[in-house]
């Protein structure tokens, strides 16, 4: 990511960059295998920072938590007031927060700067979500805004919020980057068990969505990714993979995070909860081996209506995800006291990054037309698009629970829409549960006030001085 951001930097009109890595080897490799980038490679902190014009800038590209406090040490050791260090890794927001503090007080400017788009939109254009101060943003705007991606004109980078704020933005990026991921993957499952597909023929089929309004990078490579073959079996690739999801981390970050804001991101949450039960062999193989027979499924065939199904339940759990990361956004801004601008982030995802969509394009909209909208999925637009997949999405989802085909993703998008669809919620009754065993009390639907049945006594009711419930 580090050197495909340098090149990148370097292509851009009255640019010079200079180098630094802790193994020496990579920044002379760099430097020979691209001469035409001028690179001005530094063997030392000193020399790289002696190499820099005032105020000074430097993005740092590496591995987040310990890696990146040792580069921060070193650069924070040799800058000068006024100064900028920018971390462009996924770093968790909350050390961001405490990096901008720390540097502030040695009156260096401190940036976070979420950068999405993987070595191809490194070297090309990267989506780039920069918190950190105002005035560092007026010097680094105009250079991120050089080698952001550009949609319709407009770069793919905003000042999100101070401090944390871009870093945190990422990570939400990175959590709704997860739940589209799992999404796809089960239409695919879907698509090859139900409808019977090969990988190549679910490979012309999200080639032929793509063009609609499921448009976007993630659904382009799934087909790429579909329609390889292995070269030593010519088996399809997707079939000579281990079956075990990795994640680096920024998913799982996403999920503990609106846990503790208190944001419901079931979509995102089954995505890395999905990867994770991939990665327990012992346990999967446990299971298989104590069962008789799995249910049967039956093989719809190929060119059915299920495909359009599946493709409708997909856009509308896609809208799910990405209501629940929105949310998880506003709910953020609200904590750490940012002023994020909802349309401003949909706009900056329209291209660069790993979510990149036409669909943006809808979210960007909607917070136009609203910017106080208690949830994406009550946009018109949005709201019809969800009322016109739902008797499909329904299907979708009972199709997969009697073939036994796991639908995390889609199921849990559907339970959360059905949650907020629902005049009335059993959540009466886990009051009355709590209040049992714990007097934890609770509200009446026709009074005011907070109420405790006596439950060990005579079961008679009482107002309670307190509020909790
Ligand atoms: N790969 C991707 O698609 C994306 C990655 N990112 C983020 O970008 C950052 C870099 O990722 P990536 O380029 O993939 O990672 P790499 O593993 O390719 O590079 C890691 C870099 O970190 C340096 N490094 C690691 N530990 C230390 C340390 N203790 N002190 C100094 N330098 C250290 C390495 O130096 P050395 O060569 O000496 O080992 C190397 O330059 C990460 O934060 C990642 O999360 C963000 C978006 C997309
Ligand atoms: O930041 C990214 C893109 O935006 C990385 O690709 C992301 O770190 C990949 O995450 P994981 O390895 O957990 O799937």
């Amino acid at each position: 990511m580090g050197s495909n951001l340098a090149r990148n930097l370097a292509s851009r009109e009255g640019n010079t960059v200079a180098i630094y890595n802790r193994s020496h080897e990579r920044t002379d490799l760099l430097v020979s295998e691209h001469p035409e980038a001028g690179f001005v490679p530094s063997t030392t902190i000193e020399e790289f920072a002696a190499s820099l014009s005032k105020p000074r800038t430097a993005i740092i590209m590496v591995q987040a938590g310990a890696g990146t406090d040792a580069v921060i040490d070193q650069l924070a050791a040799v800058f000068e007031p006024g100064d900028i260090i920018v971390d462009g890794g996924n770093a968790l927001f909350t050390d961001t927060i405490r990096r901008e503090k720390a540097l502030r007080e040695k009156n260096l400017n401190f940036v976070g700067a979420g950068i999405s788009g993987g070595e191809e939109g490194a070297l090309k254009g990267p989506s780039i979500m920069p918190g950190g101060s105002v005035e560092a943003y007026a010097t680094l705007g105009p250079i991120l805004e050089s080698i952001a991606a550009v949609v319709d004109g407009v770069p793919c980078v905003t000042h999100v919020g101070t401090d944390g704020a871009g870093h945190f933005v990422k990570m939400i990026h990175n959590g709704i980057e997860y739940a589209d991921m799992q999404l796809i993957a089960e239409a695919y499952d879907l698509l090859r068990n139900v409808s019977g597909h090969s990988p190549a023929a679910i490979a012309e089929v999200f080639t032929e969505w793509n063009s609609g309004d499921l448009e976007s990078y993630l659904i382009e490579i799934t087909a790429e990714v579909l329609k390889q073959v292995d070269a030593k079996t010519g088996k399809p690739f997707v079939d000579i993979v281990l079956d075990q999801a990795g994640s680096k981390g920024t998913g799982v970050w996403t999920v503990q995070n609106a846990l503790d804001l208190g944001v419901p991101v079931g979509g995102i949450a089954e995505a890395v909860f999905a990867r994770a039960v991939s990665s327990h062999p012992d346990q999967r193989a446990a299971v298989q081996k104590s069962i008789d027979a799995r249910p049967e499924i039956a093989v719809i065939g190929e060119g059915t209506a299920f495909e359009d199904d599946v493709r409708a339940a997909l856009y509308a759990s896609k809208v799910v995800a990405y209501a629940q990361g929105f949310d998880a956004i506003i709910a953020g801004a609200v904590k750490y006291d940012w002023n994020i601008d909802k349309g401003a982030i949909a706009t900056i995802w329209r291209g660069g990054c790993i979510i990149r969509a036409q669909f943006l394009n809808r979210i960007v909209e909607a917070y136009a037309n609203d910017p106080a909208l208690p949830t994406l999925l009550v946009d018109p637009y949005f709201a019809n698009a969800v009322k016109e997949g739902e008797a499909a999405w329904r299907r979708v989802v009972s199709t997969a629970a009697l073939s036994g085909i796991p639908v995390p993703g889609f199921g849990s998008a559907l339970s959360y829409y059905d949650s907020l669809a629902s005049k009335r919620l059993p959540a009466a009754l886990v009051q009355g549960q709590r209040d049992f065993f714990g007097a934890h009390t609770y509200q009446r639907v026709d009074a005011e006030g907070t109420f405790h049945t006596l439950w060990s006594g005579d079961r008679t009711e009482i107002e309670s001085a307190g509020s909790s419930h």
